[in-house]
């Protein structure tokens, strides 16, 4: 199979199972979101598919290879991205820089290149495309530090992608993103390659239900139910989980 293929995955931590025999798939072109209450397992799933975490059990394929045993490099290498935490943008760098810094990683040239960098047209060429695609050129030459908040998360979208990934773990865009924001992730991850096999973890159900396809529902390390947004706003077990203890019926 192409893309992501999860089966039977679990994760312990001691007596508690924060994943529970999870089977997951998302292929190229998956427009899926993973939703569930506080301390679901969101996070402990995304960190099992990055090779952040070890499974206590259950097999982990992409593009029908095994990769359980491959660190988060190793994945990363292979495709599989997750976006980078804000704290790993050089706040003191403009956005072109900091742009330029993954496309040298993954070239192999590695940081210390970076001044050379500077009259390499190719390198130059990936950044101008990449300010395209996220609609940067305002802001191109701006240090990062000096971005709204959710700006900075276009950035930081804009460096995972720079990676070239085939699978791409977006893990709260919207977090901490004012609401007068978050239209431009909205638009940043419909912008996206229309091949790349996409996962939203995310809290906000406007986004989720505008960008996403498919979604599923992890409930205590399981999955409840996955669907279409219509489907998952029908049912009634999730209905009761989000709004149960507030309904006045
Ligand atoms: N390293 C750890 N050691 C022990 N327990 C952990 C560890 N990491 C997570 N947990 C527990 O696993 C459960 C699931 O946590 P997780 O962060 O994956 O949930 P989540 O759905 O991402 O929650 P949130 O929506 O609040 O981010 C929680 O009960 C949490 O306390």
């Amino acid at each position: 199979m192409q893309g992501l293929e999860v089966r039977g995955l679990s994760k312990r931590f001691g007596g508690l199972t924060v994943s529970e025999n999870i089977d997951f798939d998302l292929k190229p072109g998956d427009r899926k979101a993973l939703i569930g209450p506080n301390g679901a397992g969101k996070s402990t799933f995304s960190n099992l598919v990055t090779g952040i975490l070890p499974p206590s059990s259950g097999t982990i394929r992409f593009d029908g290879v095994d990769i359980g045993r491959l660190n988060e490099a190793q994945r990363v290498k292979r495709g599989i991205a997750k976006t980078f935490q804000i704290t790993t943008l050089f706040r003191d760098l403009t956005v072109r820089e900091n742009l330029r810094l993954p496309i040298l990683e993954r070239q192999g040239r590695g940081y210390s290149m970076f001044r050379r960098a500077d009259g390499n047209g190719e390198t130059e060429a990936e950044v101008a495309a990449l300010i395209d695609q996220f609609a940067l050129e305002p802001l191109a030459d701006k240090r990062v530090a000096d971005l709204a908040y959710g700006q900075q998360r276009l950035v930081e979208l804009a460096l995972t992608l720079a990676l070239k990934p085939r699978a791409l773990i977006l893990d709260e865009p919207a977090a901490g993103v004012p609401s007068s924001e978050t239209h431009l992730i909205v638009q940043a991850i419909e912008a996206l390659p229309p091949d790349l096999a996409v996962l939203i973890i995310e809290h906000d159900m406007d986004l989720v239900f505008r960008v996403a396809a498919q979604i599923v529902v992890l409930v205590q390390g399981r999955i409840l139910t996955e669907g279409t947004p219509q489907e998952i706003a029908a049912n009634a077990q999730v209905r009761e989980l989000y709004l149960g203890g507030h309904r006045h019926d």
